[in-house]
């Protein structure tokens, strides 16, 4: 069976990403990550990573370029991310217990998804 894709979203406003901090499931609780979600069977990536963007953080976005590289998760998923610019509204914590826009300094200490961290210097080189 194929793996499911799930998108994130990195979100830059000067030299901040913005990033979410799961409440669940309990192993991820805490923890940090990039705002996205499952892409349904037929949807195409980009409408799915808008669709979540609208659902968890309540804005209207536009999905740039790739970035990085897709990275498996478990058995079930391949989380893939995308670059992508707020367009109207201001990001609200639908999803996620909090909100926080983080430099580079801070995204190397935050305690990001493990499959996260596989973009760190991907991540960074969009922070100047
Ligand atoms: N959204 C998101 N999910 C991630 C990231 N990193 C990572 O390992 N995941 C995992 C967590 C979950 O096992 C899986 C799907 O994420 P999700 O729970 O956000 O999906 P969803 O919004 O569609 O959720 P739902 O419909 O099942 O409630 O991907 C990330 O940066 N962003």
């Amino acid at each position: 069976m194929s793996r499911r894709v799930v998108v994130a979203a990195a979100i830059v406003a000067g030299n901040r990403l913005l990033l979410g901090r799961r409440g669940d499931p309990a192993e991820m609780a805490g923890r940090w990550e990039l705002p996205g979600g499952k892409v349904r069977p037929g949807e195409d990536p980009s409408t799915a990573l808008c669709r979540e963007l609208d659902e968890e953080l309540g804005v209207q976005a536009r999905v740039g370029d790739r970035i990085g590289d897709d990275v498996p998760v478990g058995t079930e998923y391949v989380l893939r991310a995308y670059r992508a610019d707020i367009v109207a509204g201001t990001p609200v914590a639908r999803a996620h217990t909090e909100l926080r826009w983080v430099d580079a300094a801070e995204l190397a200490a935050v305690d990001l998804l493990d499959a996260d961290r596989v973009w760190l210097t991907d991540l960074r080189a969009l922070l100047g």
